[in-house]
């Protein structure tokens, strides 16, 4: 938990952020771990809930599996701050673009941040993909199944069951 509780006069606004997490290079379990622990360190954000993680069939390039979760964030940080903070830590797990939809190190993306509608240069919230990827839904269902999405105005849990979940299926460390 890193929001400094102030006096009533300068408290900041504390918003809600769903996020998801990926990765299939290298040890991605402990990555995944690691990024929620990362963002939990950041000042102006806490981390509140975390889903189980998923491992999921990788959809773009072959590829291996990739290891999915979801996560919910209180933050004093604006969008684009909270956005910035994310691909610092992408960064730090040693994440490099090269193709479309290639394998990652780590990947997070900003899925909700209350119930806020936004489009600018770098950054649309809802993320714009979140209501077709069961990879993001099955988890989001798991700590968020009430939150509404503000375009389609439909719930998590209305969201998920209109994917297929087939792709998806719960990651044990047994399995390793
Ligand atoms: N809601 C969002 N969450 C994450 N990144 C976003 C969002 N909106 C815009 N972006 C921008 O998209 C870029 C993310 O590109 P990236 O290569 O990670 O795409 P991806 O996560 O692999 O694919 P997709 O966007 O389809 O999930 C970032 O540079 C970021 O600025
Ligand atoms: N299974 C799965 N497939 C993906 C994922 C992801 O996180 N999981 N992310 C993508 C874009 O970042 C594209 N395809």
């Amino acid at each position: 938990m890193s929001i400094p509780r102030g006096s009533d006069s300068d408290a900041a606004k504390v918003h809600q952020a769903a996020i998801a997490l990926g990765s299939n290079i290298g040890d991605s379990h402990t990555i995944v771990q690691s990024a929620l622990q990362r963002l939990d360190e950041t000042p102006g954000i806490a981390l509140n809930a975390c889903s189980p993680v998923y491992q999921t069939v990788a959809i773009g390039p072959p590829q291996p599996d990739i290891l999915n979760a979801c996560a919910l964030l209180s933050t004093t940080l604006d969008p684009p701050t909270l956005m910035t903070a994310m691909l610092a830590i992408e960064a730090s797990f040693g994440r490099i673009r090269r193709e479309r939809w290639g394998p990652r190190s780590l990947d997070l993306d900003l899925l909700l941040f209350d119930d806020l509608i936004l489009k600018q240069p770098g950054l649309t919230i809802p993320h714009p993909s979140m209501t077709q990827r069961a990879f993001v839904l099955v988890p989001l269902l798991d700590i968020a199944p009430d939150w509404v999405d503000p375009v389609s105005g439909q719930t998590i849990a209305m969201l998920a069951h209109q994917v297929d979940w087939s792709g998806v299926k719960l990651y044990s460390l047994e399995n390793e």
